[in-house]
């Protein structure tokens, strides 16, 4: 995997990023002493953002967007308004999205039928064509969109973007009980990332666009691979070391044995709740996928109900944050 700095990438003229942060801030302070009662408190709401501001600018975020958390019109405005304000604030954010359900509507429009096995689709040549299609064609554009509609500037890209992300066919192999042989299951065009070369996102990021990207990409020889878009946002925000890398779901976090949500945990609490079974179904990938992420240097995972309008912000910008924060054992991730 080759790494950049970052510094590299970054011109002079973003500081003007830390000059929007202080800006922000000193309009906010003169606000609050000619607004009345409540004007001020909203005005202490936006200036208590200011430390988080100042913790994230400059710093990569990487934004999991789940097809779950994109039904909504309105859900998906505020969702691309949170990016540009990210992007706006200093912080440099890049989108990985998903579009399960999506696709399954597309592929019940055309009548193909398509099959899960461990939470993956398992994906052959026709239905590889219709996700890319659904992925990086509609999806990856309609976020597009909805960011320039809000003011920023992005760019859909998928993993076979200028080489981005080379992917291998994903093996996966079950004990059969009765025989105690393990068999191989061929879920077909189901790939995972070989190796990611993040040079072109280095350049978009220091030119102040918001990358978006489909969670597609090709193996060595040209074929398509669908990829799962929690692991294969785990493999942008590894490679990146992300500050902050974001899952956005349809539940308030991960949630315990008696259904309470946990604030944050260590990665070798997600592991026992892997283990004990706690977490199941689609928790269970985002639970890998956030250990890894943390085991390769991603500072903080945060899996977040993608269904509460502005979840981004509130995670990133307020005192007490939202949903689950996964960590290195011993820290609480947020440190510098
Ligand atoms: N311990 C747990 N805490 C929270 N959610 C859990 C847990 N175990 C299983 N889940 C399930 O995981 C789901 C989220 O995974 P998934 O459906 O794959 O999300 P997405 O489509 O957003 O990627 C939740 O809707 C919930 O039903
Ligand atoms: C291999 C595999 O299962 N790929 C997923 C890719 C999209 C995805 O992961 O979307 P969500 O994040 O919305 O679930 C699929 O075909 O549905």
């Amino acid at each position: 995997m080759i790494k950049f700095r970052l510094a590299t990438f970054l011109r002079p003229k973003q500081d003007k990023s830390r000059n929007f942060v202080y800006g922000c801030f000193v309009t906010v302070e003169r606000a609050r002493n000619t607004l009345s009662i409540d004007k001020t408190k909203e005005a202490a709401i936006l200036a208590q953002a200011l430390p988080y501001m100042l913790r994230y600018d400059h710093r990569v975020v990487v934004v999991k967007y789940g097809g779950h958390a994109m039904g909504d019109p309105e859900l998906a405005r505020a969702f691309a308004r949170d990016i540009v304000l990210l992007r706006q604030s200093g912080v440099m954010p890049i989108v990985v999205h998903g579009g399960g359900p999506q696709i399954g509507k597309m592929l019940d429009r055309l009548n193909i039928v398509s099959e899960f096995k461990d939470g993956l689709r398992v994906t052959d040549r026709a239905t590889v064509d219709i996700v890319e299609m659904v992925l990086a064609g509609a999806i990856n554009k309609q976020i597009v969109t909805a960011i320039t509609q809000e003011g920023g500037r992005a760019i859909g890209l998928c993993g076979k973007d200028a080489g981005m992300v080379e992917a291998k066919k994903l093996k996966r192999t079950s004990m059969d009980p009765d025989s105690n042989i393990e068999r191989i299951i061929d879920l077909g065009f189901v790939g995972e990332p070989a190796d990611v070369n993040p040079e072109i996102l280095y350049r978009l990021i220091g030119e102040e666009i918001i990358p978006v990207i489909a969670p597609i990409a090709a193996g060595k020889n040209g074929d398509t691979f669908n990829i799962n878009a929690d692991t294969f946002a785990g493999a942008i925000a590894s490679a990146m070391d992300a500050k902050r890398f974001l899952l956005l779901t349809d539940v308030e976090g991960v949630l315990d044995q008696d259904m309470k949500l946990i604030p944050d945990m260590d990665i070798e609490k997600a592991q026992e709740l892997i283990d004990s079974g706690v977490a199941k179904g689609g928790m269970i990938p985002k639970l890998e996928t956030a250990i890894n992420a943390v085991k390769s240097g991603v500072q903080g995972v945060v899996i977040v109900n993608g269904k509460t309008e502005h979840a981004v912000l509130l995670e990133l910008f307020t005192e007490h944050g939202a949903g689950t924060l996964i960590h290195q054992t011993g820290e609480i991730g947020d440190d510098e």
